[in-house]
């Protein structure tokens, strides 16, 4: 094991040229590549500029797949973004670095090996080794030596990083890896130039003959690139245009996105439909009170009903709207919007209903339906429900103030969704959430928006909050 040094030093500059390197050693749209043309493997295809620098984001990393044809730019997109995110801790890596070590047979007729297909690659490692980074673990990293076509005895030690950039033909190709990135690019250059530029580098940098590059394209980079690389386009999220110039406006989307990403907390990074609503002393203090063992019934009433208006308002806050204007009394007009009509609530049975005073502050008249399910049973096991016979055309506003394990609001949302409900139109509000909640509703249900007003610790072995506010519904309606 070989700890990646840290090559990169932004400040003169010298990113292009590690990454220039580790293009070279790369075998990115292989062809069929000559030993003596694919150096060495010293630089390996891995470049971990941020291994010297502390990681400025605790916590899971941001992963982004940078894919697209052969000399379509793809490391110069990687090189852009890196250099714009000096300040965290970026790790690049190539998907080359992953070729599975040839056989003696494959060696021996390595002219007509097919470098450019899946199978060419050791994805399995690939997707296991982005799992380590992104969990904001470090990882080892094979050593492949375009020489032997092997792997070498070597690994390198990267991260752990806060951004991960893995940059490869067929990286958003591979179900699996595509599944592990949170960002998906694809550079897309026209074929002519893409051609021209492969041509100018394999002939003046790889000592190739013209008519050699063009065999070796027209047999396998080429219609690799037609069955793989250009169809794994759809799956992008950012698709670059990327011709002779920089495209700098894509540049600084990427990363503006990136860095808003890095600044949120942990779990908003993995769901877009987490919704957290900002702390701030107020809302701290609040929970400080409810969370009290020693509050009284009154306050914790009180206080409890404070934040759950605080949730509801940030519900409504997400709900659609239409333009609206008035006139004011002093005959000025105002562009302002309208509600979305069409709401109602459904609470949880029993905590959930301590939450419809709130809507019903919020939104005179209405509707709220109930649902009671059983909790911690693998079945589907509903209890009670009624539910407004038009739900199916209403934004419906779920409440319950806990969300611990999931279980039950997993079920509740899969009885709205049952009655025609779409899983966009359900918001499901909570005052405190455990991280398995949210994994557990957000990750089944990726339309459905979850607003909570902290994220708690954890879950202990008797399926309560940690730390919780005890029982809530007990401690609301009862004591
Ligand atoms: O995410 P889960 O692990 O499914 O747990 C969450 C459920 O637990 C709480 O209800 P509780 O069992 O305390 O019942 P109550 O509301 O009737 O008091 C809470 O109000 C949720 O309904």
């Amino acid at each position: 094991m070989t700890p990646v040094k840290p090559a990169f030093d932004a400040a003169n500059g010298r990113a292009a040229t590690v990454l220039a390197e580790a293009s070279t050693s790369g075998a990115d749209g292989a062809l069929g590549p000559s030993p003596s043309l694919k150096g060495t493997s010293s630089s390996g295809g891995v470049w971990a500029p941020g291994s010297g620098r502390r990681r400025q984001h605790e916590g899971a990393c941001f992963l982004i797949g940078v894919a697209g044809g052969t000399a379509s730019g793809k490391t110069t997109v990687v090189d852009r973004i890196m250099q714009r995110l000096q300040d965290s801790c970026v790790v690049m890596l190539s998907q080359d670095s992953f070729y599975r070590a040839l056989t003696d047979q494959e060696r021996a007729t390595v002219d007509t090996y097919n470098f450019d297909h899946p199978d060419a690659f050791d994805t399995p490692l690939l997707v296991e080794t982005l799992r380590q980074l992104r969990t904001g673990s470090a990882a080892e990293v094979p050593v492949y030596d375009f020489c032997t076509h092997a792997r070498t005895t070597e690994t390198r030690l990267v991260g752990p990083a806060d951004v991960v950039v893995v940059e490869g033909i067929l990286v958003l190709a591979l179900q699996a890896v595509r599944e592990m990135l949170h960002m998906k690019v694809y550079v897309d250059t026209d074929d002519d130039l893409r051609l021209a530029r492969r041509i100018t580098r394999d002939t003046k940098e790889r000592g190739r003959d013209v008519a050699g590059v063009l065999k070796q394209y027209s047999e396998f980079v080429k219609p690799m690139f037609d069955q793989y690389v250009a169809p794994s386009r759809r799956h992008a999220d950012v698709i670059i245009p990327w011709g002779k110039g920089d495209n700098s406006v894509a540049i600084d989307l990427i990363t503006e996105h990136i860095r808003t990403k890095l600044q949120q907390p942990e779990l908003k990074r993995i769901y877009a439909n987490l919704e957290l609503i900002p702390s701030n002393f107020q809302i701290q203090g609040m929970h400080t009170i409810i969370r009290d063992r020693n509050t009284s019934k009154e306050d914790f009433v009180f206080y409890a009903d404070r934040l759950n208006r605080l949730v509801v308002e940030a519900g409504l806050g997400l709900l659609p709207f239409t333009e609206a204007a008035v006139t004011t009394p002093t005959g000025h007009q105002y562009n302002g919007v309208a509600f979305a009509r069409q709401l109602c609530g459904v609470s949880i049975i029993r905590s959930g209903e301590a939450m419809e005073a709130a809507l019903r502050a919020c939104c005179k008249g209405i509707k709220i339906g109930k649902i009671l399910v059983q909790r911690h049973t693998d079945h589907n096991d509903v209890i009670y429900e009624k539910l407004p016979t038009d739900i199916a055309e209403r934004h419906v506003l779920l409440l319950d103030p806990m969300l611990t394990t999931g279980n039950t609001a997993v079920k509740a949302i899969q009885i709205l969704k049952d009655k025609g409900v779409p899983e966009d139109r359900i918001l499901f509000l909570t005052l405190m959430a455990a991280p398995e909640g949210i994994h557990k509703v957000c990750g089944t249900y990726p339309a459905v928006r979850l607003i909570t007003s902290e994220v708690d610790d954890a879950v202990d072995a008797e399926y309560n909050l940690v730390p919780g506010v005890g029982n809530y519904g007990n401690r609301y309606f009862c004591e």
